[in-house]
């Protein structure tokens, strides 16, 4: 083995870490506080351990003088969504940034692994400023939802205690505990796009109800108080049904009153 000094070399991966967990936090303070919801759940990261590197340099056949270019994962971090959505938007956001370079993508949420492993990975190159000077690491990016985490966090400490030779079975049971995650993200997708349409409706129905009241208004404003009277009366009872389609005719023939009344306002001493 090389005898180089391994604090050294981990040094900028330790420094990109901690910039882009810090980054990716404050990204997702950020977008709670402009969107009110932010598709970061939370974020980790770690800096390979000198072991891991050389097992995987082994593995991979990896040169000694070449593991900055080799081992993309030396540093790395992951970022944990709550909806399988979350993580294209995250992807989209991470492509579109001017602090890093993106170098390639693995979408292993589609193309999941044969183990069942699902995860959306980035390699990018990000740039960081030592004591010596301007510097590019290369480092992993991990996207993937809670439940792919919960699996894969799983699966992940079974493999190192069985190392290559997991037993058939457990492999197949994993494989099944892993469309057991994948069906319990569609699931708790479909039930968010049904409280979004819930809430689009909820919306609507507060919009259409400020919109008869405030053309009621106009229709006294124009004088029209018998017919400004009656509407009142209409959707005071179509209110107390919790009738949305029918506030939304009655806010169409509102209009069209108050159409006809703009066209011929009445004249000061007219009075209906
Ligand atoms: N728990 C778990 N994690 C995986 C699995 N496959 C990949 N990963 C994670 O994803 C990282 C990158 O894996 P790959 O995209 O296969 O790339 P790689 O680094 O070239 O190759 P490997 O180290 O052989 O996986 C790994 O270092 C793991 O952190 C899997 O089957 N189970
Ligand atoms: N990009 C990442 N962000 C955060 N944690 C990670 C990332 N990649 C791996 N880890 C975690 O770091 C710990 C050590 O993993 P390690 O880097 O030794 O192996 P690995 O990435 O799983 O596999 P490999 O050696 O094949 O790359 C594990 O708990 C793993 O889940």
């Amino acid at each position: 083995m090389d005898g180089r000094d391994w604090n050294l070399f981990l040094q900028p991966y330790e420094q990109a870490v901690e910039e882009m967990k810090v980054k990716f936090k404050t990204l997702r303070s950020e977008l709670k506080a402009r969107e009110s919801y932010a598709p970061i759940e939370f974020v980790t990261g770690r800096v390979k351990k000198i072991s891991s590197i050389l097992d995987k340099a082994r593995r991979l056949n990896v040169p000694m003088e070449q593991l900055e270019t080799g081992i993309e994962d030396i540093a790395g971090i992951r970022i944990m969504c709550q909806f399988v959505d979350d993580i294209t938007r995250v992807a989209a956001i991470v492509r579109s940034r001017q602090d890093l370079k993106l170098v390639y993508e693995k979408d292993y949420v589609t193309n999941y692994k044969d183990s069942g492993y699902r995860s959306y990975h980035m390699i990018v190159e990000y740039p960081v400023q030592t004591a010596l000077g301007f510097k590019k690491v290369l480092a992993e990016i991990q996207i993937r939802t809670l439940a792919m985490n919960f699996w894969a966090t799983i699966e992940h400490s079974l493999n190192y205690k069985f190392k290559e030779s997991l037993p058939d079975d457990v492999k197949l049971r994993l494989r099944k505990a892993a469309e057991a995650a994948f069906n319990l993200d569609n699931e708790m997708s479909s039930i968010r796009s049904e409280i979004l349409d819930a809430q689009i409706g909820f919306e609507e129905g507060s919009n259409i109800v400020n919109k008869v009241l405030s053309d009621i208004q106009d229709l006294y404003f124009y004088r029209k108080v018998r017919e400004a009277v009656q509407f009142q009366l209409k959707f005071n009872e179509l209110w107390e049904q919790g009738d949305t389609f029918g506030l939304k005719q009655l806010s169409g023939e509102i209009q069209s009153s108050l159409h006809k009344a703009r066209k011929s306002p009445p004249q000061a001493d007219e009075l209906e």
